[in-house]
Protein backbone atom coordinates (compact mmCIF):
# COMPACT_ATOMS: atom_id res chain seq x y z
CA UNK A 1 0.00 0.00 0.00
CA UNK A 2 2.44 2.85 1.05
CA UNK A 3 4.91 1.81 -2.27
CA UNK A 4 1.47 2.22 -4.47
CA UNK A 5 1.10 5.71 -2.83
CA UNK A 6 3.39 6.49 -2.91
CA UNK A 7 4.82 6.25 -6.74
CA UNK A 8 1.83 7.79 -7.59
CA UNK A 9 3.29 10.94 -5.48
CA UNK A 10 6.68 11.04 -6.73
CA UNK A 11 7.69 14.21 -9.07
CA UNK A 12 11.40 13.77 -9.53
CA UNK A 13 14.23 12.24 -7.57
CA UNK A 14 15.89 8.05 -7.06
CA UNK A 15 14.61 5.62 -4.56
CA UNK A 16 17.12 5.95 -1.89
CA UNK A 17 17.67 9.82 -2.07
CA UNK A 18 15.30 12.37 -1.41
CA UNK A 19 12.44 12.63 -3.32
CA UNK A 20 10.21 15.51 -4.67
CA UNK A 21 6.52 14.20 -3.17
CA UNK A 22 3.47 16.02 -4.27
CA UNK A 23 1.61 16.71 -1.08
CA UNK A 24 -2.26 16.09 -1.83
CA UNK A 25 -3.63 17.23 2.07
CA UNK A 26 -1.54 20.48 4.45
CA UNK A 27 -3.08 21.02 7.98
CA UNK A 28 -1.75 23.74 9.61
CA UNK A 29 -2.04 25.12 13.60
CA UNK A 30 -1.08 28.04 15.26
CA UNK A 31 2.09 26.47 16.60
CA UNK A 32 4.44 25.01 14.16
CA UNK A 33 3.00 27.85 10.99
CA UNK A 34 4.09 31.48 12.05
CA UNK A 35 7.57 31.16 10.85
CA UNK A 36 6.58 29.63 7.73
CA UNK A 37 4.13 32.32 6.42
CA UNK A 38 6.68 34.48 8.02
CA UNK A 39 9.40 33.10 5.53
CA UNK A 40 6.68 33.59 2.63
CA UNK A 41 6.13 36.67 3.60
CA UNK A 42 10.31 37.51 3.43
CA UNK A 43 10.40 35.89 0.03
CA UNK A 44 7.34 37.40 -1.74
CA UNK A 45 5.89 34.05 -1.95
CA UNK A 46 2.15 33.12 -1.88
CA UNK A 47 0.46 29.70 -0.85
CA UNK A 48 0.53 27.41 -3.68
CA UNK A 49 -2.57 25.75 -3.68
CA UNK A 50 -4.99 27.35 -0.80
CA UNK A 51 -7.67 24.45 -1.68
CA UNK A 52 -5.69 21.75 -0.29
CA UNK A 53 -4.84 23.27 2.70
CA UNK A 54 -6.59 23.83 5.91
CA UNK A 55 -6.15 25.52 9.49
CA UNK A 56 -7.37 25.37 13.22
CA UNK A 57 -6.47 26.61 16.16
CA UNK A 58 -6.26 23.90 18.90
CA UNK A 59 -2.83 23.88 21.55
CA UNK A 60 -3.10 26.95 22.88
CA UNK A 61 -7.16 27.30 23.47
CA UNK A 62 -8.61 27.79 26.46
CA UNK A 63 -11.21 25.42 27.26
CA UNK A 64 -13.36 27.55 29.62
CA UNK A 65 -13.64 31.09 28.41
CA UNK A 66 -11.98 30.34 24.86
CA UNK A 67 -11.72 34.24 23.90
CA UNK A 68 -10.23 35.31 27.10
CA UNK A 69 -6.53 33.99 26.40
CA UNK A 70 -4.28 35.28 29.29
CA UNK A 71 -1.38 33.86 28.05
CA UNK A 72 0.83 36.56 25.78
CA UNK A 73 2.19 33.66 23.67
CA UNK A 74 -0.54 31.71 23.09
CA UNK A 75 -2.60 34.81 22.19
CA UNK A 76 0.19 36.03 19.30
CA UNK A 77 0.18 32.50 17.97
CA UNK A 78 -3.82 32.47 17.82
CA UNK A 79 -4.06 35.80 16.33
CA UNK A 80 -1.31 34.96 13.67
CA UNK A 81 -2.97 32.28 12.63
CA UNK A 82 -5.69 34.19 12.07
CA UNK A 83 -3.96 36.90 10.42
CA UNK A 84 -1.82 34.37 8.11
CA UNK A 85 -5.27 32.57 6.91
CA UNK A 86 -6.87 35.63 6.14
CA UNK A 87 -4.00 37.46 4.19
CA UNK A 88 -2.82 34.07 2.50
CA UNK A 89 -6.56 33.54 1.51
CA UNK A 90 -6.52 29.77 3.52
CA UNK A 91 -9.42 28.10 5.00
CA UNK A 92 -9.50 28.25 8.51
CA UNK A 93 -11.77 26.73 11.29
CA UNK A 94 -11.25 29.83 13.65
CA UNK A 95 -11.81 30.50 17.26
CA UNK A 96 -15.35 29.32 18.21
CA UNK A 97 -16.26 28.45 14.68
CA UNK A 98 -18.32 25.56 14.33
CA UNK A 99 -15.38 22.98 12.82
CA UNK A 100 -12.91 24.44 15.60
CA UNK A 101 -11.13 21.24 16.66
CA UNK A 102 -8.06 19.43 17.02
CA UNK A 103 -6.10 19.81 13.50
CA UNK A 104 -6.40 15.35 13.67
CA UNK A 105 -9.69 15.07 14.69
CA UNK A 106 -11.32 18.02 12.41
CA UNK A 107 -9.20 16.57 8.64
CA UNK A 108 -11.12 13.23 9.50
CA UNK A 109 -14.56 14.83 10.19
CA UNK A 110 -14.65 17.13 7.65
CA UNK A 111 -13.82 14.75 4.90
CA UNK A 112 -10.34 16.53 4.33
CA UNK A 113 -8.89 13.30 4.95
CA UNK A 114 -8.90 10.52 2.46
CA UNK A 115 -7.24 7.18 1.00
CA UNK A 116 -4.77 7.46 -1.06
CA UNK A 117 -3.21 11.08 -0.06
CA UNK A 118 -0.25 12.50 1.15
CA UNK A 119 -0.82 14.03 4.22
CA UNK A 120 1.88 16.45 5.95
CA UNK A 121 1.18 18.98 9.31
CA UNK A 122 3.60 20.56 11.42
CA UNK A 123 2.88 17.95 14.19
CA UNK A 124 4.04 14.71 14.84
CA UNK A 125 0.32 13.13 15.54
CA UNK A 126 -0.43 13.25 11.24
CA UNK A 127 -0.08 9.94 11.55
CA UNK A 128 -3.38 9.83 12.93
CA UNK A 129 -4.65 9.97 8.99
CA UNK A 130 -3.05 7.10 8.18
CA UNK A 131 -5.69 5.21 9.32
CA UNK A 132 -7.79 5.98 6.00
CA UNK A 133 -5.36 4.29 3.93
CA UNK A 134 -3.11 6.91 3.37
CA UNK A 135 0.20 8.47 3.75
CA UNK A 136 0.45 10.64 6.54
CA UNK A 137 3.38 12.07 8.39
CA UNK A 138 4.55 15.15 10.76
CA UNK A 139 7.23 17.85 9.07
CA UNK A 140 9.25 20.64 10.87
CA UNK A 141 8.48 24.30 10.07
CA UNK A 142 10.81 24.95 7.27
CA UNK A 143 8.94 22.19 6.15
CA UNK A 144 5.76 23.73 6.64
CA UNK A 145 6.90 27.05 4.58
CA UNK A 146 7.95 25.05 1.63
CA UNK A 147 4.70 23.14 1.35
CA UNK A 148 3.21 26.15 1.46
CA UNK A 149 5.03 27.49 -1.24
CA UNK A 150 5.07 24.48 -3.56
CA UNK A 151 2.53 21.60 -2.71
CA UNK A 152 5.19 19.35 -2.33
CA UNK A 153 7.79 17.68 0.45
CA UNK A 154 11.62 16.19 -0.26
CA UNK A 155 11.24 12.97 1.48
CA UNK A 156 13.35 9.94 1.50
CA UNK A 157 11.23 6.77 1.21
CA UNK A 158 11.17 5.23 4.85
CA UNK A 159 11.17 1.50 4.64
CA UNK A 160 8.28 -0.61 5.63
CA UNK A 161 6.97 -2.36 8.88
CA UNK A 162 3.66 -4.58 9.00
CA UNK A 163 2.27 -5.28 11.61
CA UNK A 164 -0.04 -8.15 12.06
CA UNK A 165 -2.44 -7.69 14.26
CA UNK A 166 -4.97 -10.60 14.86
CA UNK A 167 -7.35 -12.02 17.06
CA UNK A 168 -10.78 -10.84 19.32
CA UNK A 169 -10.00 -8.18 21.83
CA UNK A 170 -11.32 -9.41 25.42
CA UNK A 171 -13.93 -7.26 27.17
CA UNK A 172 -12.71 -4.08 28.75
CA UNK A 173 -9.85 -3.66 25.93
CA UNK A 174 -9.49 -1.30 23.17
CA UNK A 175 -7.31 -0.18 20.06
CA UNK A 176 -5.02 2.25 22.68
CA UNK A 177 -4.33 -0.95 24.90
CA UNK A 178 -3.49 -2.73 21.55
CA UNK A 179 -0.80 0.64 20.42
CA UNK A 180 0.49 0.93 23.98
CA UNK A 181 1.00 -3.37 24.35
CA UNK A 182 2.80 -3.15 20.88
CA UNK A 183 5.04 -0.08 22.22
CA UNK A 184 5.40 -1.24 25.84
CA UNK A 185 6.57 -4.44 24.49
CA UNK A 186 8.69 -3.47 21.27
CA UNK A 187 10.29 -0.35 22.55
CA UNK A 188 10.37 3.58 21.97
CA UNK A 189 12.29 3.26 19.13
CA UNK A 190 10.97 -0.23 17.19
CA UNK A 191 9.41 1.64 14.85
CA UNK A 192 12.36 4.31 13.37
CA UNK A 193 12.31 4.67 10.14
CA UNK A 194 9.73 2.70 9.61
CA UNK A 195 6.40 3.43 7.88
CA UNK A 196 4.21 0.77 9.86
CA UNK A 197 0.89 -0.65 8.65
CA UNK A 198 -1.71 -2.24 10.57
CA UNK A 199 -3.66 -5.07 9.36
CA UNK A 200 -4.66 -8.68 10.20
CA UNK A 201 -8.87 -9.65 11.46
CA UNK A 202 -8.45 -7.35 14.75
CA UNK A 203 -7.97 -4.26 12.88
CA UNK A 204 -10.60 -5.81 9.78
CA UNK A 205 -13.41 -5.40 12.76
CA UNK A 206 -11.89 -2.15 14.27
CA UNK A 207 -14.27 1.44 13.89
CA UNK A 208 -12.50 4.01 12.04
CA UNK A 209 -11.94 6.19 15.13
CA UNK A 210 -9.98 2.87 16.96
CA UNK A 211 -8.30 3.01 13.75
CA UNK A 212 -7.13 6.44 14.29
CA UNK A 213 -6.01 5.71 17.92
CA UNK A 214 -3.70 2.94 16.49
CA UNK A 215 -2.06 5.03 14.11
CA UNK A 216 -2.21 7.91 16.29
CA UNK A 217 0.53 6.54 18.49
CA UNK A 218 2.04 4.48 16.02
CA UNK A 219 4.65 7.43 16.15
CA UNK A 220 5.13 7.01 19.98
CA UNK A 221 6.70 3.89 18.92
CA UNK A 222 9.32 5.95 16.50
CA UNK A 223 7.52 5.31 13.34
CA UNK A 224 6.90 7.81 10.85
CA UNK A 225 3.56 7.24 10.59
CA UNK A 226 1.13 4.44 10.97
CA UNK A 227 -1.69 3.42 7.99
CA UNK A 228 -4.64 0.90 7.79
CA UNK A 229 -5.39 -0.36 3.80
CA UNK A 230 -9.12 1.29 3.43
CA UNK A 231 -11.93 -0.98 3.26
CA UNK A 232 -15.45 -0.45 2.91
CA UNK A 233 -15.40 0.68 6.64
CA UNK A 234 -13.43 3.55 5.35
CA UNK A 235 -15.65 4.21 2.74
CA UNK A 236 -18.78 4.44 4.28
CA UNK A 237 -16.85 7.04 6.90
CA UNK A 238 -15.82 9.46 4.45
CA UNK A 239 -19.04 9.71 2.60
CA UNK A 240 -21.00 12.39 2.77
CA UNK A 241 -18.66 14.42 4.73
CA UNK A 242 -18.35 17.67 3.75
CA UNK A 243 -15.02 17.62 1.67
CA UNK A 244 -15.60 14.21 0.50
CA UNK A 245 -15.64 13.97 -3.44
CA UNK A 246 -19.09 14.77 -4.66
CA UNK A 247 -18.79 11.38 -6.75
CA UNK A 248 -18.03 8.94 -4.33
CA UNK A 249 -18.70 5.65 -6.00
CA UNK A 250 -15.57 6.59 -8.57
CA UNK A 251 -13.37 7.91 -6.04
CA UNK A 252 -14.06 4.22 -3.90
CA UNK A 253 -12.79 2.69 -7.44
CA UNK A 254 -9.99 4.65 -7.25
CA UNK A 255 -8.81 4.16 -3.47
CA UNK A 256 -9.87 0.15 -3.37
CA UNK A 257 -6.15 -0.25 -5.44
CA UNK A 258 -4.83 0.85 -2.19
CA UNK A 259 -3.63 -2.42 -0.27
CA UNK A 260 -0.94 -4.67 0.33
CA UNK A 261 -0.56 -7.69 -1.38
CA UNK A 262 1.77 -9.79 0.00
CA UNK A 263 3.25 -9.71 3.15
CA UNK A 264 6.51 -10.10 1.70
CA UNK A 265 6.17 -6.35 0.64
CA UNK A 266 6.92 -5.19 3.91
CA UNK A 267 10.93 -5.09 4.98
CA UNK A 268 9.81 -6.13 8.60
CA UNK A 269 6.26 -7.51 10.04
CA UNK A 270 6.13 -7.87 13.32
CA UNK A 271 3.10 -10.20 15.24
CA UNK A 272 0.40 -9.06 17.70
CA UNK A 273 -1.88 -10.91 19.01
CA UNK A 274 -4.42 -9.45 20.98
CA UNK A 275 -6.51 -12.60 22.51
CA UNK A 276 -4.97 -12.42 25.82
CA UNK A 277 -3.88 -8.86 25.86
CA UNK A 278 -4.75 -7.01 29.31
CA UNK A 279 -5.20 -2.96 29.81
CA UNK A 280 -2.17 -0.99 29.84
CA UNK A 281 -1.77 1.75 31.95
CA UNK A 282 1.72 3.73 31.67
CA UNK A 283 3.93 3.87 35.06
CA UNK A 284 6.82 5.86 33.84
CA UNK A 285 7.90 8.87 31.73
CA UNK A 286 7.62 7.73 28.26
CA UNK A 287 4.69 5.44 26.44
CA UNK A 288 6.82 2.28 26.24
CA UNK A 289 7.56 2.86 30.16
CA UNK A 290 3.59 0.69 30.36
CA UNK A 291 2.35 -2.47 32.01
CA UNK A 292 -0.62 -4.70 32.00
CA UNK A 293 -3.29 -3.65 34.73
CA UNK A 294 -2.58 -6.69 36.24
CA UNK A 295 1.32 -7.07 36.54
CA UNK A 296 4.20 -5.61 38.87
CA UNK A 297 5.90 -2.13 37.73
CA UNK A 298 9.70 -3.49 36.69
CA UNK A 299 12.53 -3.21 38.24
CA UNK A 300 15.30 -1.04 37.72
CA UNK A 301 17.17 -1.89 34.81
CA UNK A 302 19.05 1.61 34.03
CA UNK A 303 19.34 5.67 35.05
CA UNK A 304 15.99 6.22 32.71
CA UNK A 305 13.88 3.71 34.98
CA UNK A 306 15.62 5.76 38.06
CA UNK A 307 14.58 9.16 37.25
CA UNK A 308 11.31 8.01 35.93
CA UNK A 309 10.37 6.44 39.08
CA UNK A 310 11.59 9.19 41.20
CA UNK A 311 9.91 11.90 38.92
CA UNK A 312 6.58 9.81 39.28
CA UNK A 313 6.90 8.75 42.76
CA UNK A 314 6.14 5.27 42.16
CA UNK A 315 8.14 2.15 43.03
CA UNK A 316 8.98 -0.79 41.21
CA UNK A 317 6.51 -4.15 42.40
CA UNK A 318 3.98 -1.46 42.76
CA UNK A 319 0.81 -1.79 40.47
CA UNK A 320 -1.50 0.43 38.38
CA UNK A 321 -4.43 -0.58 40.81
CA UNK A 322 -2.20 1.21 43.78
CA UNK A 323 -1.39 4.50 42.02
CA UNK A 324 -3.25 6.67 43.59
CA UNK A 325 -5.46 9.11 41.02
CA UNK A 326 -6.47 12.44 41.48
CA UNK A 327 -6.99 13.75 38.20
CA UNK A 328 -8.80 12.12 34.92
CA UNK A 329 -8.48 13.85 31.64
CA UNK A 330 -10.78 12.73 28.88
CA UNK A 331 -9.73 13.90 25.40
CA UNK A 332 -6.99 14.63 22.81
CA UNK A 333 -6.08 13.38 19.35
CA UNK A 334 -5.67 10.19 20.16
CA UNK A 335 -9.36 9.26 22.32
CA UNK A 336 -10.99 12.60 21.99
CA UNK A 337 -13.63 11.27 19.36
CA UNK A 338 -17.16 10.84 19.97
CA UNK A 339 -17.11 6.97 20.04
CA UNK A 340 -14.16 7.54 23.36
CA UNK A 341 -16.49 10.23 24.71
CA UNK A 342 -19.28 7.35 24.70
CA UNK A 343 -17.33 4.32 26.18
CA UNK A 344 -16.57 6.01 28.92
CA UNK A 345 -20.24 8.04 29.52
CA UNK A 346 -21.06 4.35 29.42
CA UNK A 347 -18.78 3.46 32.45
CA UNK A 348 -19.96 6.76 33.94
CA UNK A 349 -23.40 6.44 34.27
CA UNK A 350 -24.91 6.07 37.31
CA UNK A 351 -21.58 6.67 39.14
CA UNK A 352 -19.94 9.68 40.56
CA UNK A 353 -16.31 10.27 40.45
CA UNK A 354 -14.45 10.10 43.44
CA UNK A 355 -14.04 12.02 46.57
CA UNK A 356 -11.51 14.90 45.77
CA UNK A 357 -11.05 13.74 42.02
CA UNK A 358 -11.12 16.09 39.22
CA UNK A 359 -12.05 14.86 35.80
CA UNK A 360 -11.52 16.89 32.96
CA UNK A 361 -13.98 16.10 29.23
CA UNK A 362 -12.70 17.82 26.70
CA UNK A 363 -14.21 16.60 23.00
CA UNK A 364 -11.80 16.98 20.17
CA UNK A 365 -14.10 19.37 18.40
CA UNK A 366 -17.09 21.58 18.88
CA UNK A 367 -18.95 19.12 16.60
CA UNK A 368 -17.95 16.24 18.62
CA UNK A 369 -18.74 18.47 21.74
CA UNK A 370 -22.27 19.45 20.13
CA UNK A 371 -23.34 15.72 19.26
CA UNK A 372 -22.89 14.31 22.49
CA UNK A 373 -24.62 17.08 23.81
CA UNK A 374 -27.43 16.19 21.85
CA UNK A 375 -27.14 12.39 22.73
CA UNK A 376 -27.23 12.97 26.32
CA UNK A 377 -23.39 12.10 27.14
CA UNK A 378 -22.61 15.84 28.41
CA UNK A 379 -25.46 15.25 31.17
CA UNK A 380 -23.86 11.54 32.17
CA UNK A 381 -20.20 13.42 32.72
CA UNK A 382 -21.64 16.28 34.90
CA UNK A 383 -23.93 13.76 36.84
CA UNK A 384 -20.76 11.89 37.97
CA UNK A 385 -18.49 15.11 38.90
CA UNK A 386 -17.02 15.99 35.45
CA UNK A 387 -16.50 19.19 34.02
CA UNK A 388 -17.29 19.22 30.41
CA UNK A 389 -15.21 21.40 28.00
CA UNK A 390 -14.89 23.44 25.02
CA UNK A 391 -12.54 21.60 22.30
CA UNK A 392 -8.84 21.55 22.11
CA UNK A 393 -5.85 20.07 22.84
CA UNK A 394 -6.18 20.74 26.47
CA UNK A 395 -4.41 18.60 29.22
CA UNK A 396 -2.70 17.05 26.69
CA UNK A 397 0.01 19.35 26.80
CA UNK A 398 0.75 22.02 29.05
CA UNK A 399 0.42 24.82 26.24
CA UNK A 400 -3.03 26.28 27.51
CA UNK A 401 -4.27 27.14 30.83
CA UNK A 402 -5.34 23.62 31.76
CA UNK A 403 -2.49 21.97 33.62
CA UNK A 404 -2.50 18.96 35.91
CA UNK A 405 -0.87 19.99 39.17
CA UNK A 406 2.49 19.24 40.54
CA UNK A 407 2.73 16.03 42.15
CA UNK A 408 -0.97 14.93 41.03
CA UNK A 409 -1.92 11.55 39.60
CA UNK A 410 -3.31 11.97 36.07
CA UNK A 411 -5.36 9.48 34.45
CA UNK A 412 -4.88 10.37 30.76
CA UNK A 413 -6.49 9.10 27.44
CA UNK A 414 -3.82 11.14 25.81
CA UNK A 415 -0.61 9.86 24.01
CA UNK A 416 2.25 11.38 25.86
CA UNK A 417 3.26 10.47 29.95
CA UNK A 418 6.78 12.95 29.31
CA UNK A 419 7.90 14.66 32.36
CA UNK A 420 5.63 18.25 33.03
CA UNK A 421 3.86 16.85 30.00
CA UNK A 422 0.54 18.05 32.04
CA UNK A 423 2.38 20.71 33.30
CA UNK A 424 5.05 21.43 35.64
CA UNK A 425 5.50 18.43 38.28
CA UNK A 426 2.14 16.43 36.53
CA UNK A 427 2.22 12.94 36.90
CA UNK A 428 0.77 11.05 33.45
CA UNK A 429 -0.67 7.56 33.37
CA UNK A 430 -1.77 6.93 29.63
CA UNK A 431 -4.56 4.09 29.15
CA UNK A 432 -8.20 3.97 27.39
CA UNK A 433 -11.39 6.03 27.74
CA UNK A 434 -12.38 3.07 29.81
CA UNK A 435 -9.83 2.79 31.80
CA UNK A 436 -9.67 6.40 32.56
CA UNK A 437 -13.32 6.19 33.70
CA UNK A 438 -13.07 3.53 35.75
CA UNK A 439 -9.95 5.16 37.77
CA UNK A 440 -12.01 7.97 37.61
CA UNK A 441 -14.67 6.25 40.01
CA UNK A 442 -12.62 4.42 42.49
CA UNK A 443 -9.52 6.74 42.21
CA UNK A 444 -7.50 4.65 41.11
CA UNK A 445 -7.62 2.00 38.17
CA UNK A 446 -8.97 -1.69 38.71
CA UNK A 447 -8.56 -4.51 35.63
CA UNK A 448 -11.70 -3.92 33.67
CA UNK A 449 -11.61 -7.39 32.35
CA UNK A 450 -12.21 -8.77 35.63
CA UNK A 451 -14.42 -6.10 37.80
CA UNK A 452 -17.37 -4.05 37.19
CA UNK A 453 -17.50 -0.83 37.70
C1 LIG B 1 3.10 21.35 19.37
C2 LIG B 1 3.32 20.22 18.39
C3 LIG B 1 4.45 20.58 17.51
C4 LIG B 1 3.45 18.88 19.08
C5 LIG B 1 3.69 17.71 18.11
O1 LIG B 1 4.34 17.81 17.08
O2 LIG B 1 3.23 16.64 18.32
C6 LIG B 1 2.24 18.57 19.92
O3 LIG B 1 1.09 18.43 19.15
C7 LIG B 1 2.46 17.35 20.77
O4 LIG B 1 1.59 16.49 20.82
O5 LIG B 1 3.52 17.27 21.40
S1 LIG C 1 -4.12 16.65 21.31
FE1 LIG C 1 -2.10 16.41 22.16
S2 LIG C 1 -1.04 15.01 20.82
FE2 LIG C 1 -2.81 15.78 19.72
S3 LIG C 1 -2.04 17.51 18.56
FE3 LIG C 1 -2.85 18.31 20.50
S4 LIG C 1 -1.08 18.37 21.86
FE4 LIG C 1 -0.50 17.06 20.12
Amino acid sequence: MFDKIWDKHVITGKTGEPQLIYVDLHLLHEVTSPQAFEGLRENHRRVRRTDKTFATMDHNVPTVDIFNIKDEIAKKQIDTLQKNADEFGIRLAGMGDKDQGIIHVIGPQLGLTQPGMVIVCGDSHTATHGAFGSIAFGIGTSEVEHVLATQTIWQTKPKTMGIHVHGKLPRGVYAKDIIMGIIARQGVAFGTGYAAEFYGDTISNMGMEERMTLCNMAIEGGAKMGSVHPDQTTFDYVKGRQYAPKNIDKAIDYWKQFTTDSEDAYDRVIDFDVSDLAPYVTWGTNPGMAVPVDRQFPEIKDDDDQKAYDYVGLKPGEKATDIPIKWAFFGSCTNGRLSDLKIAAAILKGHHIAKGLTAWVVPGSRAIRERAEEIGIDKIFKDAGCEWREPGCSACLGMNPDHVPAGIHCASTSNRNFEGRQGAGSRTHLASPAMVAAAAIHGHFIDLRKEQV
